[in-house]
């Protein structure tokens, strides 16, 4: 006889750009990604603006026939019994009180990138989180798609060697001679900026195959960093980071702006004896390109992939299988990883002397 389904009930923080989307892919059927075991409730949406959250529904051709609570306050999102896991769509800087207070009210979190404004906050979230025994995950995507998985699978079965470096852009537009200085992008008030916004997106995939590498064995990398920063409100616009991996001999050389299109292949990794290269976003790959070593048969190997849905899907089936299973932490991309992309990123604001305005970071 098989298991019955588990569903898990979200309430959603925010009604920006990135719920809409999460919201939208989790409203889909997972049988489409196939995934038969668990599936999605939308129960509730909190906004500051009512009017907002009723657009935010009635965009959505699945929302207007569900039975959605709508919050004005946030914190009142937090008390709804049905709610089972909270979604924290929220600019960076609102992320650590956010999530707090949801945790106190004893719900699960997928909370957005960067997971906090800096890693004592994100210690003090996991703090309270294991106090209150609730699951706490950084909506770090990119590790839960299908493409990863088989980038993994490559790095693992070992014909291409050790990984020696890791290239990795993530760039995007933003106008920003002409954009609002209000925009969380440009806000130093929201730790506006491309290391926080687009930096996890490189990062990610160094953790994936340096990091996670057995052969690292857990340890922390040295961080050497570069930033430029833009006039208008002196965040960075581009930012370089590298990573030294001394344990395996490797290393990333990691960028990202707010100021130029992303390029392709945004991701190159590079092994003793062939590469991986991965087109299309780099937060969302479809392509992945693998170069054995010479005499291989075959000598290269391309493999796309699509599903139905943005991608943002796969995070939300891992957070609902570790609540059933009453895990606090996914095994995926654990608490460490994203201590360790917080630690990075501050070191990176160090180096760049990125301050943020007093009383933006809650913890320090
Ligand atoms: N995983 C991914 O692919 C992506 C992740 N992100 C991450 O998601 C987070 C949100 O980004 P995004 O959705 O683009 O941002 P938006 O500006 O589109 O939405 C953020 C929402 O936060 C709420 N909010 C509460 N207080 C404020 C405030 N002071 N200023 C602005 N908004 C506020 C608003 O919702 P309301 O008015 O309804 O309360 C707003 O709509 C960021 O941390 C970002 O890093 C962003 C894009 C893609
Ligand atoms: O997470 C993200 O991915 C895509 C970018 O455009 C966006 O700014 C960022 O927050």
């Amino acid at each position: 006889m098989s298991s019955p389904t588990f569903s898990l009930g979200w309430g959603i923080i925010g009604c920006g750009s990135i719920s809409a989307r999460f919201v939208k892919d989790i409203l889909l059927d997972p049988k489409t990604r196939g995934a038969n075991d668990v599936e999605h409730r939308l129960v509730a949406v909190g906004s500051r603006s009512n009017e907002k959250a009723q657009d935010f529904l009635g965009a959505n051709a699945e929302t207007v026939r569900l039975s959605v609570a709508v919050y004005e306050k946030y914190t009142d999102l937090y008390s709804d019994k049905n709610v089972n896991a909270v979604y924290i769509g929220l600019p960076h800087t609102l992320h650590y009180d956010e999530a707090l207070a949801a945790i106190r009210a004893k719900k699960h979190i997928l909370c957005e990138k960067p997971a906090t404004t800096n890693a004592p906050e994100l210690k003090a979230l996991l703090a309270a989180a294991k106090e209150n025994g609730v699951f706490f995950m950084e909506a770090m995507w990119t590790r839960f798609l299908p493409i990863t998985t088989e980038v993994k699978r490559v790095i693992d079965e070992g014909k291409l060697g050790k990984p020696v470096v890791v290239h990795a852009d993530l760039s995007g537009n933003f106008d920003i001679e002409n954009v609002s200085t209000e925009h969380r992008i440009m806000n130093p008030l929201l730790a506006g900026g491309a290391i926080l916004d687009l930096g996890p997106y490189p990062l990610v995939w160094a953790i994936v195959a340096l990091f996670e590498h057995p052969s690292n064995a857990d340890q922390s990398p040295t961080v050497t960093s570069s930033m430029i920063k833009t006039p208008r409100t002196n965040v960075d616009s581009n930012t370089s980071f590298t990573l030294n991996f001394p344990k395996l001999a490797a290393q990333a050389v990691l960028s990202c702006s707010i100021n130029l299109d992303s390029f392709n292949p945004g991701v190159v990794i590079r092994f003793e004896k062939g590469s991986i290269e991965l087109s299309g976003p780099v937060y969302r790959p479809e392509k992945v390109t693998v170069r054995y070593p010479e005499g291989s048969v075959p000598a290269i190997e391309e493999k796309t992939f699509e599903f139905e849905g943005g991608g943002w899907h796969f995070q939300a089936d891992e957070v609902a299988r570790c609540v059933r299973d009453g895990k606090l932490e996914s095994g995926l991309w654990t608490h460490r990883k994203s201590v360790l992309a917080m630690e990075i990123f501050d070191e990176v604001r160090k180096q760049g002397n990125y301050v943020l305005p007093a009383g933006i970071e809650k913890v320090t």
